[in-house]
């Protein structure tokens, strides 16, 4: 197996970027977020061996698309009908258009739910049916800064043509005539420009007038009126906006607000003689309207690069009005506005389908780095705590009322809560439908179920070092196949923490627990007293079912107790059978947790689409120049190599141990050099990679058919930030998990599943060679 291949399966969300932060790119495929790496899991997700498929429907810049072809197999189909488009979505992860492609709700609808990111290569998206976007969890990202200045520059292109009458002019001439008095033009000194829509075009567009001697004023409902002020103009109402304007640029988005906003009545409002420009979108203008005022002398000249309908008609009377000047939809169209567009875009939408947050994302909270690296252990356990809760109501379908509480010492604005409520929103969904919940859908699939979440914040004194103390999650209106679970007040209630870096549950109920949610966990109520934990510990080891974790809650001694016991594996029906007969135990659950804790960012439910190539090369990389610059020959001796550690990774390294960072320890941690810290994470992969076991195994239905096929690993894992410490521990991890719904959805997925469980396994394993291979094949 090639390098290049077998990188792809080497992504992990730990050793890739993991929540957008960004590395030095040395480094990009390692750990950003290994703060606590004693415990922490490795997940290996399998991106099935195959590439994204992006389809982009409308030119794109050609720096943009090589960029693209790097990442993804990219088809360029320009000039797709609807119907056209329609049919080749549904084997595309990642669409790309311009202005020109309706992408229409049927779009979203004929993907059958594989297009993940819609990338507009350009600014207005009012072309994307955004509500359907987000119902089908589809991420729509644009590209809003890089046409700016084309767009600006046309607008002022077309105000100058338009007021010397160089366009009618020019094709008078060439058609053979001389008339020079016929185009005498206007000049612009003294007068006033309005610009409409003072955002990030309408800006460059004002402050160019400025220098043609324009007075400008602006209207914009929405910007600050310091901004204006600071570049010296002033912002008014729609009206006097209208009122006071010789010349006025449309420069606002359409939107239902907007739509012909420039009607009739607007324009009984303007100066008789007043000019327009128009290189917003053709439905701000009522298009009929504007051609009564230009009849009526009310507007004397228009200058239009965008109309309703595109392309117009060619009888238009408006395009064909001798007092107007148009252009084809040209205001990006630049060489570098081009350019740079493509490279905006693509790099949003590769993000997308890496399951990273854009900065530029449309239908989805954009998150800091840092807030997101802040939060990540919170977000997992977000989704834990959802599937919990679920998981404890009998019945399950019924959950219709849910309160999260978060208990924080920062205050109230300090705390993003979009992440979580859509993480908890996620738990509580996924494990009773076939539903895949994203941040980009979160809240659009609780109003669908009915799932009614309140959130509320607790402020608590103290130090704000982390984001949260604990959240609670509780649902009414209920009964709990776990009784103990409901609290006095009669709502399921579990609450949870984070503990060196891992989601811990801490509170069942009204019973204090204390276990770490990793693998699956069994709650049991009982008589405290002697023997409990051997008993139901003995039960599981004869089921080789290995304990990672177990904790007692009890209200007293001797008295009503609950524990928690976290299990890597999942126990057989006779092993939980066995456990319910013991006598003392008088109610019990289990509740599965393996599903690997997703990547919130993750677009699609089986499968996420990777870079990959290059991931493996830079760990070798790493290997081989770390064995050059300290004299190694083989891979055993780089291991031993003493690692002298600076001010700053002792330091790291004590609040690593002592489970205690602060902000801005996280944030340089994820902006640091490569230092011994990366280096000891590499060996740490490096140990991980040789040590791994891998097994299969599957879920069968009645008729023989596979329902769930799981690929383990199995590692072990030396703790990196105690040197010369030889404890190691052992993490099982779920890598890759089909749901029935999955498997039937018609998508060829099913199909897919023992193919693509075979292909990992197998990765695995020669990554695994490939690791050791290469490098003692470079210490030769
Ligand atoms: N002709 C072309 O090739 C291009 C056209 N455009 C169009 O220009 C528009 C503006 O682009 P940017 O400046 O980059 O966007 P932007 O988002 O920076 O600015 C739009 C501004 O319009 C304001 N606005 C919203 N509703 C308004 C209303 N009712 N009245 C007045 N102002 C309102 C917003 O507050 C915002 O400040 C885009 O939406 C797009 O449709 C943009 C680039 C190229
Ligand atoms: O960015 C915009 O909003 C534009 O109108 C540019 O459209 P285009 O990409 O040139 O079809």
């Amino acid at each position: 197996m090639s390098a290049a291949a077998s990188s792809k399966l080497l992504s992990t969300p730990s050793l890739r970027k993991p929540w957008g932060v960004s590395l030095p790119p040395r480094f990009a495929s390692f750990p950003a977020l290994p703060r606590r790496t004693r415990r922490r899991s490795l997940v290996i997700v399998l991106s099935m061996g195959a590439k994204p498929t992006v389809l982009v429907t409308e030119k794109l810049g050609e720096a943009g698309l090589e960029l693209l072809r790097g990442f993804a197999n990219v088809d360029c189909s320009y000039d797709l009908s609807h119907e056209e488009l329609c049919t080749k979505i549904s084997l595309c992860d990642a669409l790309i258009v311009r202005s020109g492609t309706k992408v229409t709700r049927e779009v979203f609808e004929s993907s059958v739910g594989r297009l993940k990111v819609v990338g507009r290569a350009g600014v207005g998206i009012d072309n994307v049916d955004l509500a359907a976007a987000t119902e089908h969890g589809c991420l729509v990202v644009n590209a809003p800064t890089a046409n700016t200045i084309a767009a600006a520059e046309h607008g002022i292109a077309l105000l100058t043509a338009m007021a010397r009458n160089i366009a009618q002019a020019s094709a008078s001439m060439k058609a053979g005539e001389w008339k020079r008095s016929k185009y005498v033009g206007v000049s612009f000194g003294e007068k006033t420009l309005a610009v409409m829509g003072f955002g990030k075009v309408g800006s460059e567009v004002a402050r160019r007038a400025k220098f043609l001697g324009m007075k400008v004023v602006a209207h914009d409902p929405y910007a600050p009126a310091d901004r204006a002020r600071a570049m010296g103009i002033e912002l008014v109402t729609f009206d006097e906006a209208l009122s006071r304007a010789d010349f006025i640029s449309l420069h606002m988005p359409l939107t239902p607000a907007t739509s012909k906003i420039m009607n009739d009545e607007a324009f009984a409002k303007m100066k008789k003689g007043v000019r327009i420009v128009n290189v917003a979108r053709g439905g701000v203008i009522d298009e009929d309207a504007l051609v009564r005022a230009l009849d009526a002398g009310v507007v004397k000249q228009a200058a239009l690069d965008v109309f309703t309908e595109e392309p117009p008609s060619k009888d238009s009377k408006l395009v064909q009005h001798e007092s107007v000047t148009v252009t084809p939809h040209l205001g990006a169209s630049t060489v570098e506005a081009q350019e740079g567009v493509a490279i905006e875009i693509v790099e949003a939408v590769i993000g997308g389908l890496k399951g990273e947050l854009s900065s530029t994302a449309v239908n989805a909270p954009m998150v800091p780095a840092e807030v997101l690296s802040e939060l990540a252990p919170f977000v997992v356990l977000s989704e834990m705590l959802g599937r919990l809760a679920v998981q404890l109501v009998a019945g399950g379908s019924g959950v219709k009322t849910v309160k999260v509480t978060y208990a924080s010492a920062r205050g109230p604005d300090d705390l993003d809560t979009r992440l979580l409520r859509a993480m908890i929103t996620k738990g509580l969904i996924e494990p009773i439908s076939s539903m895949f919940v994203n941040l980009v859908n979160a809240d659009v699939a609780a109003k669908q179920r009915g799932l009614h979440i309140t959130e509320e914040r607790i402020i608590l004194g103290g130090s704000p070092e982390s984001p949260l103390e604990f959240i609670q999650v509780q649902i009414a209106n209920v009964e709990s196949k776990f009784p103990s679970a409901m609290s006095e007040t009669g709502e399921i209630k579990v609450e949870g923490r984070v503990k060196d870096g891992l989601p811990h549950l801490t509170k069942v109920g009204s019973f204090e627990v204390d276990v770490s949610l990793e693998g699956s966990l069994i709650l049991c109520r009982q008589v405290d007293q002697p023997g409990m934990i051997g008993r139901v510990g003995s039960v599981l080891g004869e089921e080789n079912v290995n304990v990672n974790f177990m904790s007692v809650g009890r209200i007293a001694p001797r008295k009503q107790a609950v524990m928690a016991i976290g299990v890597d594996e999942e126990p057989t029906k006779a092993a939980l059978k066995k456990i319910g007969e013991i006598p003392a135990i008088e109610e019990f659950v289990f509740l599965k947790l393996l599903k690997a804790p997703s990547n919130l960012f993750r677009l699609s439910p089986g499968k996420d689409a990777e870079d990959g190539d290059g991931e493996f090369a830079i760990i070798v990389e790493q290997v081989e120049s770390s064995m050059k610059s300290f004299g190694k020959k083989t891979l055993e001796e780089l291991k031993e190599q003493p690692m002298k550690r600076g001010r700053r990774e002792k330091e790291r390294e004590r609040a690593l141990l002592s489970g205690k960072k602060n902000r801005v320890e996280q944030r340089s941690e994820s902006q640091s050099s490569p230092t011994f810290y990366h280096f000891k994470l590499l060996l740490q992969f490096i140990d991980m990679a040789s040590d791994s076991k891998v097994s299969e195994s599957e879920t069968r239905n009645a008729d023989g058919s596979v329902m769930e096929k799981r690929v383990e690993t199995v590692h072990y894992q030396s703790t990196p930030a105690r040197p010369g410490q030889t404890e190691r521990r052992r993490d099982v991890e779920v890598v890759h998990q089909y749901h029935p719904s999955e498997a039937d959805s018609g998508s060829g997925a099913g199909s897919m599943v023992a193919d693509a469980a075979a292909s990992m396994a197998s990765s695995i394993r020669s990554t695994k060679d490939a690791i050791s291979g290469k490098a003692n094949e470079s210490s030769k």
